[in-house]
């Protein structure tokens, strides 16, 4: 991804000049349990905050028109219509463009930044992700987070938003890297509360993750992400805060499949959306593509589309052809 349309050091001086002034008008599109605890966040800031969601009467157009900083938290499926109306809308030179959303685009493989920077390729943006259960961090547990961008003052500005005494924002540079992490754990979770639903131990579950780790490195590689980035905080990290946590829908939505509920029980009784479902199909159509080997997700994918049971799912990872741990070649 190449950030074009507008002269980085330009937008840079100006984005130094808009960190130094003192009120920052921030909107936060998507009004879920994510949009609320990072409305919440900034409201911790020096920041004026305005939250919109679908339901909202107002414009969007019109409340994000003198906005900083325009940070996006709907689920993948909102995405593209979010991005159209900005589009079109009438944004200040300098607004930064945030996306936090954690999916792939089911009709074109994408990620939300691709897609954010394909419809809005004159500003900035950052992808926030990391391991961000948002119900902790509405009691103010401590956190942290990462904030990436091809533009490192637009990080900068986007980590000053944030950061506060008990959330911890580290900038970096690789934003697909960034936004892939948080997006393919989802599939991932599903797997480990599955496995935790039928009680097969720590053993199992870490092996589980360690081995779905390597998976999501060589998908990540595909996009064209540093392998590097997820064995940081919005890879490895979120990976094990999901994996770890009954209060992921997805890692919920998984355990509920192994009590023996269906699918759309399972989801039914999830609080919000859990994006892991929608991109376990989108990846499974990459991967079947790019023939990228992704087997713990291709058993979630499998088991989610009713072709095998749990303890077949169970039984056909333990039961692949033996092979060397091989993580020189995390392609093969
Ligand atoms: N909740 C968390 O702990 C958390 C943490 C980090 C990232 N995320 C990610 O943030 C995103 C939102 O998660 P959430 O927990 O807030 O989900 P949620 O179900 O609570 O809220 C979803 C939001 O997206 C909006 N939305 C959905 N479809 C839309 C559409 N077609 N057009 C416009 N808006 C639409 C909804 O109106 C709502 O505001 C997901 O991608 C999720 O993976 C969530
Ligand atoms: O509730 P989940 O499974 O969407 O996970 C929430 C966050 O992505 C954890 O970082």
């Amino acid at each position: 991804m190449v950030q074009t349309g507008y002269s980085p050091l330009g937008l840079t001086k100006i984005i130094m000049q808009n960190m130094k002034s003192d009120l920052k008008n921030v909107t936060i599109i998507g009004s879920g349990a994510w949009g609320s605890a990072l409305a919440d966040l900034v409201q911790r800031n020096d920041c004026h905050v305005q939250i919109w969601s679908r339901q909202s009467q107002s414009s969007l157009a019109a409340l994000v028109s003198n906005s900083d900083a325009i940070i996006s938290a709907v689920s993948i499926k909102g995405v593209r219509t979010i991005a159209e109306k900005l589009q079109t809308a009438k944004l200040l030179p300098h607004a930064v463009l945030v996306s936090a959303t954690k999916g792939l685009e089911p009709t074109t493989g994408k990620t939300p930044s691709q897609i954010w920077q394909s419809l809005v390729p004159n500003h900035p943006l950052v992808v926030l992700s990391g391991p961000n259960l948002s119900k902790e961090i509405m009691e103010g547990k401590p956190a942290a987070t990462v904030v990436a961008s091809y533009n490192d003052d637009a990080a900068q500005f986007i980590q000053n938003i944030f950061a506060s005494r008990n959330f911890r924002v580290y900038t970096n540079s690789d934003p697909i890297g960034v936004e892939l992490g948080g997006t393919l754990k989802n599939v991932i979770a599903i797997a480990v509360g599955a496995c935790d639903g039928l009680n097969l131990g720590t053993n199992a579950k870490s092996a589980l993750i360690a081995r779905s780790l390597i998976e999501i490195i060589r998908v990540g590689v595909y996009f064209g992400a540093q392998p590097e980035t997820f064995w940081g905080l919005s890879g490895l990290g979120d990976l094990l805060a999901t994996c770890n946590s009954n209060l992921s829908r997805n890692y919920q939505v998984g355990y509920a499949i192994a009590q023996g509920l269906s699918l759309d029980e399972a989801i039914a009784q999830v609080q919000g959306t859990a994006e892991g479902v929608n991109t376990a199909n989108v990846l499974i159509e990459i991967s079947d593509r790019e023939k990228i080997s992704v087997p713990v997700s291709r058993y979630v994918y499998r088991l989610l589309k009713g072709e095998i049971t749990l303890q077949q799912a169970v039984e056909g990872l333990m039961e692949r052809d033996l092979k060397p741990e091989n993580l020189e070649n995390l392609e093969l």
